[in-house]
């Protein structure tokens, strides 16, 4: 079984109860998501860099800055030391901008308890060095895969917050602890699933958030359903091209992680992603979209290396590519559209089709197994 997304149980709680988990990072999504555990029963404690911060959280059971209006639940603690976070913890969930990740677990490194699985909530790539999440944590850390995991889907975090229902996929090499996670998030409004396709359920997540950059930028241009629904549907046929060739799962593109994110950040206002999109679109810099947005858009900083990365593997990403030139300012917002081919790609028969083309993954799959194509 590497990717069918098979549903935990909801109603946990009781199989949570002694269950000590850690939340780093506490924005809007750490927070967001110790709430989660806490309502599936776990003993959560969510570590803030900023003392004030996990004073709200500790004492006035609210984080006004990220999440305001929402009651947190009682038993959820918050520390500043990372320390006293970590002590116990079975799993440490990881809400972190993807910049700072690295930096954070030689932080938090010498409090790990050796036993415990590190799990990325993180959806972006190290720049400097074009890794996902789940491969900085094995070269910072040196861990077996059997304790670093991902948890992935559409996950608007003020949406689950207000407990309207959703779910995400845990995902690890050995599918007992990713079933564990799925245990641990399983809350009344929020289901985890599971698969032990790593790779494709961590890019799901990454690359929803640069085709959601792209709807933002049509957004803001004043272009309407037609042309996002055009990009959406090339934009997933990107996603599982570029997640395939990086040895993924093509099923898991189309599940919760996948096409499941796509849609939840392409619709919602409320993603910083199509947002910032959105501001450009309209006609903000770069600079000034960076200095309206109070919160982290990962999309931006994943663009230049995920274009890297499919030069390297040989994978053409129209989208991604004029997402890149409209950032850099070498394309004007209106003239980005779902261009089906480049002008040196003939295309297919199976073009015609508009969705993931199926030879062409076919022949991604061959080149992988290293079969001929
Ligand atoms: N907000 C959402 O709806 C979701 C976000 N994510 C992902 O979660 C990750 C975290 O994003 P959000 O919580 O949304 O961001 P946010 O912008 O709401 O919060 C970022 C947090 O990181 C902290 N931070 C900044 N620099 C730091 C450093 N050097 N060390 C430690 N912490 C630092 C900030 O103080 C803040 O608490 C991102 O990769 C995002 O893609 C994933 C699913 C949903
Ligand atoms: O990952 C998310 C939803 O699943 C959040 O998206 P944004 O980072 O664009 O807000």
């Amino acid at each position: 079984m590497s990717t069918a997304q098979i549903p935990v149980v909801t109603g946990s709680r009781s199989r949570n109860r002694g269950r000590r988990v850690a939340v780093v990072g506490s924005g809007s999504w750490g927070t967001t998501f110790a709430k989660v555990l806490a309502d599936a029963g776990c003993d959560v404690t969510v570590w803030a860099r900023r003392p004030e911060v996990a004073h709200e959280i500790q004492v006035a059971k609210r984080n006004s800055q990220y999440l305001p209006g929402i009651n947190l639940p009682k038993g959820l603690k918050a520390t500043s030391d990372l320390a006293a976070a970590l002590k116990g913890a079975s799993l440490v969930f990881l809400a972190v901008p993807s910049q700072t990740l690295r930096q954070n677990l030689l932080d938090l490194e010498p409090y790990l308890d050796r036993r415990s699985v590190l799990v990325s909530l993180v959806k972006g790539v190290e720049k400097s060095t074009t890794m996902r999440m789940s491969e900085v944590i094995a070269d910072a850390l040196d861990l077996d895969p059997a304790r670093i995991a991902v948890v992935s889907g559409p996950n608007i975090a003020l949406e689950i917050a207000k407990e309207q229902p959703t779910g995400a996929v845990a995902s690890c090499a050995d599918l007992g602890v990713a079933q564990e996670i799925a245990t641990a998030v399983s809350a009344p409004y929020f289901r985890g699933y599971v698969n032990t396709d790593v790779v494709g359920t961590e890019l799901g997540g990454v690359l929803k958030n640069l085709i959601a950059l792209a709807i933002g930028i049509v957004d803001g241009v004043g272009y309407g359903e037609n042309t996002k629904a055009a990009i959406i549907t090339r934009g997933l046929a990107e996603m599982t091209e570029f997640a395939v060739a990086s040895g993924a799962d093509p099923a898991t593109l189309s599940g919760l992680a996948g096409l499941g994110d796509l849609i939840a950040t392409c619709q919602s206002p409320l993603s910083r992603n199509n947002t910032a999109g959105r501001l450009i679109g309209q006609g903000y810099t770069q600079e000034e979209t960076r200095e309206q947005m109070q919160q982290v858009a990962e999309g931006i900083t994943s663009v230049h290396p995920v274009l890297e990365l499919a030069r390297e593997r040989g994978i053409t990403m129209p989208i991604v590519e004029q997402v890149q030139m409209v950032l850099s300012g070498t394309m004007a917002p209106k003239n980005l559209g779902p261009h089906l081919a480049t002008e040196d790609e003939v295309p297919q028969p199976e073009l015609s089709l508009g969705g993931p083309r199926p030879g062409r993954l076919r022949r991604l799959l061959d080149r992988l197994k290293g079969s001929p194509s």
